[in-house]
């Protein structure tokens, strides 16, 4: 960390900063345990709802004063942790982002890759995302600045990161959601000579994934939900990759809508840099629902035993954390 870097974080931040990743991963650890009762039920909204009331719940005891900005969605349509919303029992003011349960369907259908989420910024540093599609780019660290344009074509972006990377656009790997929507970027990223790896959903966890050595993809594209994209940034913060996004509009409604929620100087329509989307010191959390390339999922070792495992990350520090932890299921029982 530089001086320069400490300078700048307030007191009051500092003090409590080193213990909110702990705090953090006990709200993840509540969503994922009280979501992993419904892992292959084939009932994503009962998922969701057990990872909401869990995290709403667990938020309680967390040491700040924290305002959900990226949520649940708007009050009249979401009962908890919707965008506006007060959690934590006090402390220094935060934006919150979360999503209690990152691939719903995952979760319901049993497969890998389903996560629970938290990011944390100090007040006014997330993006207020509305629930609309974001197109996303990103790569992981260690690579020049720019190296990937969300401007460019996929072609040159492949060619410049076999460039970066030394190797043969043959030897990389792009992600990306499998939709109708992407149908072209695929082909042509074939044509150019990558691989492609298709996801049925979870593009928080896709996005990591460029910057996670050893999950054999290189370079994350498409679009996917515009608030996933803020807590992708705010991974991507802490782990030193690159990131760029787009928010797309349906209308001019949704414009201006945006317009009036965002940071004054942003366009809405502009290409958002990392720190447009989450700027500051931040913290990111997850906890593994379903075993995926980022996490292990829930595990039942035994009868009275619930294992979780978890990443905590801090971008001020560029620490990155994991953690197993055993819950007893009735600790008063003995
Ligand atoms: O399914 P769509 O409409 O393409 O949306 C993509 C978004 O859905 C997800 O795959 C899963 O989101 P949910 O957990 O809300 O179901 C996200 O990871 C992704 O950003």
């Amino acid at each position: 960390m530089t001086a320069k870097q400490t300078h700048h974080v307030p007191h009051e931040y500092r003090v409590t900063g080193r213990n909110l990743g702990l705090d953090l991963a006990r709200v993840t650890e509540a969503a994922a345990i009280a979501s992993a009762r419904w892992t292959g039920r084939g009932d994503k909204n009962a998922a969701d709802g057990a990872a909401v009331e869990a995290m709403r719940k667990a938020f309680d005891t967390v040491a700040i004063n924290g305002t959900v900005t990226i949520g649940e969605g708007e009050m009249d349509e979401a009962p908890m942790l919707y965008i506006g919303e007060k959690v934590g029992c006090g402390g220094p003011d935060m934006d919150i982002a979360v999503d209690p349960l990152e691939g719903t369907n995952l979760c319901a259908r049993s497969l890998p890759n389903a996560i629970t989420v938290v990011a944390l910024a100090q007040k006014g540093c997330f993006l207020h995302a509305p629930d609309i599609y974001m197109q996303k780019i990103a790569v992981g660290p260690g690579l020049p600045e720019g190296v990937v344009d969300i401007d460019a074509s996929i072609g040159q972006n492949l060619a410049s990161l076999a460039q970066a990377k030394k190797c043969d656009v043959s030897d990389l790997t792009l992600c990306a959601l499998e939709r109708e929507r992407h149908n072209e970027l695929v082909a042509k990223a074939r044509e150019a000579g990558a691989r492609v790896r298709l996801l049925s959903d979870g593009d928080v966890a896709a996005v990591i994934a460029t910057c996670l050595p050893g999950s054999g993809v290189d370079i994350y594209a498409g679009s996917g939900g515009a608030p996933e994209g803020v807590l992708a940034a705010a991974a991507i913060r802490c782990m030193n990759g690159q990131m760029q996004g787009r928010l797309l509009f349906e209308n001019e409604e949704q414009i201006a809508r945006t317009r009036s929620m965002i940071r004054p100087d942003l366009d809405p329509t502009q290409a958002l840099s990392l720190t447009d989307m989450a700027a500051g010191p931040v913290f990111f959390c997850a906890t593994g629902v379903t075993t995926g390339d980022l996490l292990r999922g829930i595990e039942y070792p035994s009868s009275n035993y619930i294992r979780t495992h978890s990443v905590m990350m801090r971008s001020e520090s560029g620490t990155i954390r994991y953690m197993e932890t055993y819950h007893l299921l009735d600790p008063h029982a003995a």
